[in-house]
């Protein structure tokens, strides 16, 4: 995360080329246009059902699976939205949000949340949490939460929701075995022993049946969050108040509240370019949506931004290096920017 004073100077010259040139669209960095009012691109059938939005995934010559358009997309377009297969609030925002959306709560009723595990923006959300939550609230998560917190760790809480998920009997437990794994050392999965005891005795303590449990192995947790780690999205909410695109962008960079993580099949299969055509903004919740930054052209690869574009060519390349384990040979990087 670019320091604040950093990042204010990156935006005051964002708003220079943008009140220079009048051209909002090209900017290598990865926003998105008008937050309403934008045209979808989700075709509706006779029926008004929304068909498949204009993409589809193909291999692309050295990034692996990538995601393609499959007629024209012009800038600004809403190309899809998608809602998380999975999703987790922070630790810090968790009386804050909607337990099952993310949703920001109202500031009203904010003591009595705060003396309640969890909290709802609705009913449908309190009745969409119904069955995981069942699941959840049999145990006692106060030591595996206390070590999340303490390590700083957000993905251990993904990776609980999901086995609650799939206790509850909402999916399978290798529904996300499709996403790519990142490499993960020796290290790297010691590290994860902590974290995957807490979860099995959290379970067990519960009284959780053993032959329900058969899922929950060393291995199918590691091999979860070796997922987690290169697919979860960090959700920082715009605001569905933002005209343009320069409020947009500023209030996502000058936000530095996250409200929590988030694991999506379809946008798991964008790649990343450091000047990206594509970017994914959240508005009220956690619903993602993909908006197009520049016209693409039929079997063009859409490509999204990984980290913040607003950093230097060699803090780019080693946190995608670390993080993601690629090197990126964008344009921008190529040339250097
Ligand atoms: C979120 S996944 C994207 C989909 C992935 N290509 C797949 O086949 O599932 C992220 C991974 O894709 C690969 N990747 C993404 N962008 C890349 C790029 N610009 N160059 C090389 N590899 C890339 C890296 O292996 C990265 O860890």
């Amino acid at each position: 995360m670019l320091p604040l004073a950093r990042r204010v100077a990156f935006l005051s010259r964002l708003r220079q080329t943008i009140n220079q040139s009048g051209a909002l669209l090209r900017l290598s960095y990865p926003i998105s246009i008008a937050a309403s009012g934008s045209r979808s691109l989700e075709a509706v059938d006779n029926a008004g059902r929304p068909g498949p939005p204009p993409i589809q995934v193909g291999l692309t010559a050295s990034a692996g699976r990538g995601i393609f358009a499959s007629r024209r997309i012009t800038s600004g377009d809403l190309i899809h939205t998608a809602s998380p297969v999975v999703c987790y609030p922070s630790l810090a925002t968790v009386h804050s949000v909607c337990y099952f959306c993310l949703r920001r709560l109202s500031n009203a009723g904010a003591e009595l949340r705060a003396s309640q595990t969890v909290s709802y923006c609705s009913d449908k959300c309190k009745d969409l949490s119904k069955a995981f939550r069942q699941v959840e609230s049999s145990a006692d998560w106060s030591a595996h939460d206390e070590y999340c917190r303490l390590q700083g760790l957000k993905y251990p809480l993904l990776v609980k929701r999901f086995a609650c998920m799939v206790l509850a009997g909402e999916v399978a437990a290798n529904y996300l075995d499709i996403l790519q794994p990142a490499p993960l050392s020796s290290g790297m999965i010691s590290e994860m022993e902590k974290g995957y005891h807490l979860l099995r005795n959290g379970f067990k303590e519960a009284d959780i049946r053993s032959e329900q449990m058969s899922f929950l192995t060393k291995q199918w947790y590691v091999g979860l969050l070796a997922r987690i780690r290169i697919n979860a999205f960090r959700i920082e909410l715009a605001g569905g108040l933002y005209e343009d695109l320069l409020s947009l962008a500023t209030a996502s960079v000058e936000s530095e509240a996250a409200v929590g993580n988030a694991v999506y099949m379809l946008p798991s299969f964008y790649n990343h370019d450091c000047d990206p055509n594509a970017h994914i903004i959240w508005l009220e919740d956690a619903s993602a949506r993909t908006k197009a930054l520049r016209d693409i052209e039929p079997g063009e690869e859409l490509k999204i931004c990984y980290i913040d574009a607003s950093l230097g060519c060699d803090v780019r390349q080693a946190l995608l290096s670390q993080g993601f384990g690629f090197h990126c040979n964008c344009d921008r990087c190529l040339s250097g920017d």
